[in-house]
């Protein structure tokens, strides 16, 4: 926590959060969720700890209603609501659901009033008064969001919101629905509906502001923020839960989120939508608790707090070093001894220049380049454990299969195998082939076009782990199941590598 005197979010403020992943989140383009998809995200969003989950728009249609009744289902703590309109027959789609409450979506700006509802102020207040009254004498929990609340007449905002909270509504919500506006703004606009009750705060990050914006409305009295995992959401998107989360808990000390839970759910929210982790985004990107540039490696081993301002663990996730042109010696040593590796200075001084040329020529230096360089540079020729020799694989017909040859500590051993597709069926083949020396999990699998068209070379890169050690492999071929046979196969052989027990036969 680094709070200072003039802060104006006092560490004892309770704010809770309101995730939108399944409806605002949702309308990202491209993205639908399946009900398990909605279910499973639910159940993560539970987990984290937050107090509302807006789990779909019941008006949109049957699909979604069951989706919506799927999570209403599982008995939540948290409160589980449906986005409406401002008319009474979305009210009646959400009451479907079995929801506890209801986010009931009036116009707020002239624009929306009279160019979008194609109505008049007077009668939409009129209009907002009646289905809140309509949501509350059907003991729904009602909070009225005033849409594109930021660009709003604010006396008219906060007159319409008085109306709401007058009719019953439990709260009211500053809608910054283009994402148009600034901190000030958000906190002259806050402040003022905070006067009149409970009030929360929608953001959009179209200027980048979603955070400083959601952050602005909690120290002028917002105290429910509408977030979604990975900022998904229209356009640029909403206002990322886990930036919301950390940046209240390490900057003012207030706790909105069980923060270990949130690496977790980004990747379970990723993997549904099909949205894949921007690398350089706080807490859920793959760079954010990576150091690959010397200066920062060295100032971390000396001390992990130099070059971070939270330690990862916080948000479930582990630091990690990277090789790369900015590698210095620190960085080489830590890696090779990771690696059981052992080179004096001179050849430690000898590895970091020539990782730093493999990184001038633009290339992404793995564990296993590091480990060749090594291998060079001490003189320490390795006998291969595993070497690839032939590989086949076909998709053609029904069921993709593969056959593989191997040489394993200089013996040959053939294999076959079936899977999903060619590379499923190549792999399952090394996998038969080295019975339990294959016993390895593959924590990740990357493939990248390296060229553009359907000629185009591939980088496969994986990650394996065997007993707590992992290796990076990356392999560059024109044919797909080629590229990743060859990355796993390596990596297994650098794994394999360093075990010191005997190594098992195959039908182990
Ligand atoms: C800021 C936000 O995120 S808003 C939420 C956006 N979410 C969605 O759009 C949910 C998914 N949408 C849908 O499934 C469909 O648009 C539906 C089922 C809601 C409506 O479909 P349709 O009846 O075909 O209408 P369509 O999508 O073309 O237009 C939206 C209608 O809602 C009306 N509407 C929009 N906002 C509001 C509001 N706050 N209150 C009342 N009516 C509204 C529009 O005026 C328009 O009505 P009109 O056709 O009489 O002019």
């Amino acid at each position: 926590m680094t709070t200072t005197p003039e802060q104006t979010i006092a560490a004892d403020r309770t704010v809770r959060l309101l995730d939108t992943t399944l409806r605002d989140g949702e309308q990202a383009p491209g993205v639908s969720l399946s009900p398990d998809e909605k279910v499973e995200i639910a159940r993560g969003l539970e987990r984290a700890g937050v107090a509302v989950i807006e789990a779909g728009s019941a008006c949109t249609g049957a699909g979604e209603r069951q989706a919506i009744s799927r999570v209403t289902d599982l008995d939540l703590d948290a409160r589980v609501t449906s986005f409406c309109r401002g008319m009474r027959g979305d009210v009646d789609l959400a009451l479907e659901c079995d929801v506890d409450g209801v986010h009931i979506v009036v116009p707020a700006s002239d624009r929306h009033v009279e160019g979008k509802v194609g109505t008049s102020r007077e009668d939409n207040l009129a209009k907002t008064a009646d289905l809140v009254e309509y949501a509350t004498d059907h003991d729904l929990w009602v909070e009225v969001i005033g849409e594109d609340g930021s660009r709003a007449d604010l006396d008219y905002l906060e007159e319409l919101m008085g109306t709401a909270l007058d009719a019953g509504a439990d709260r009211t919500c500053f809608a910054d629905t283009v994402g148009h506006t600034g901190p000030e703004r958000t906190a002259e606009a806050v402040s003022r509906l905070a006067e009149l009750g409970p009030v929360s705060a929608h953001t959009h990050d179209d200027l980048g502001l979603g955070v400083a914006n959601a952050i602005s409305a909690v120290s002028a009295g917002a105290d429910l923020v509408h977030c979604t995992v990975n900022g998904l959401g229209e356009r640029a998107g909403n206002v990322a839960l886990e930036e919301v989360a950390i940046a209240l808990a390490h900057v003012y000390d207030v706790e909105t989120a069980e923060l270990e839970e949130l690496y977790d759910l980004a990747q379970r929210v990723s993997r549904a939508t099909g949205v894949p982790l921007p690398p350089n985004k706080a807490v859920i990107g793959e760079n954010a608790f990576t150091h690959e540039s010397g200066i920062h490696t060295d100032g971390t081993l000396k001390d992990d707090k130099m070059y971070e301002p939270y330690a990862p663990e916080t948000v479930g996730r582990e630091r990690r070093l990277a090789l790369g042109k900015h590698t210095g010696r620190a960085g080489v040593t830590a890696t090779l001894e990771e690696h059981g590796v052992e080179a004096d200075d001179d050849e430690v001084a000898e590895i970091a220049t020539r990782v730093t040329e493999l990184g001038d020529r633009g290339r992404r230096v793995t564990d296993a380049d590091l480990l060749a360089i090594a291998e060079d540079v001490t003189g320490d020729d390795r006998e291969r454990v595993v070497e690839l020799l032939d590989l086949n694989a076909t998709s053609g017909g029904a069921v993709p299969t593969a056959s593989i040859r191997l040489a394993v500590e200089g013996e040959e051993r053939v294999a076959s195998g079936t899977g999903s597709g060619p590379v499923d069926a190549a792999v399952s083949a090394v996998r038969e082939a080295l019975g339990s020396m294959a016993d390895a999990e593959l924590e990740s699998y990357h493939v990248d076009a390296v060229t553009g068209g359907t000629d185009a070379v591939v980088t496969v890169e994986v990650t394996m782990v065997r007993d707590d050690r992992s290796v990076t492999v990356a392999r560059s071929e024109a044919d797909i199941t080629r590229a990743s046979v060859e990355a796993m196969v390596d990596a297994l052989d650098r794994l394999l590598g360093r075990d010191t027990q005997p190594l098992a036969p195959a039908d182990d």
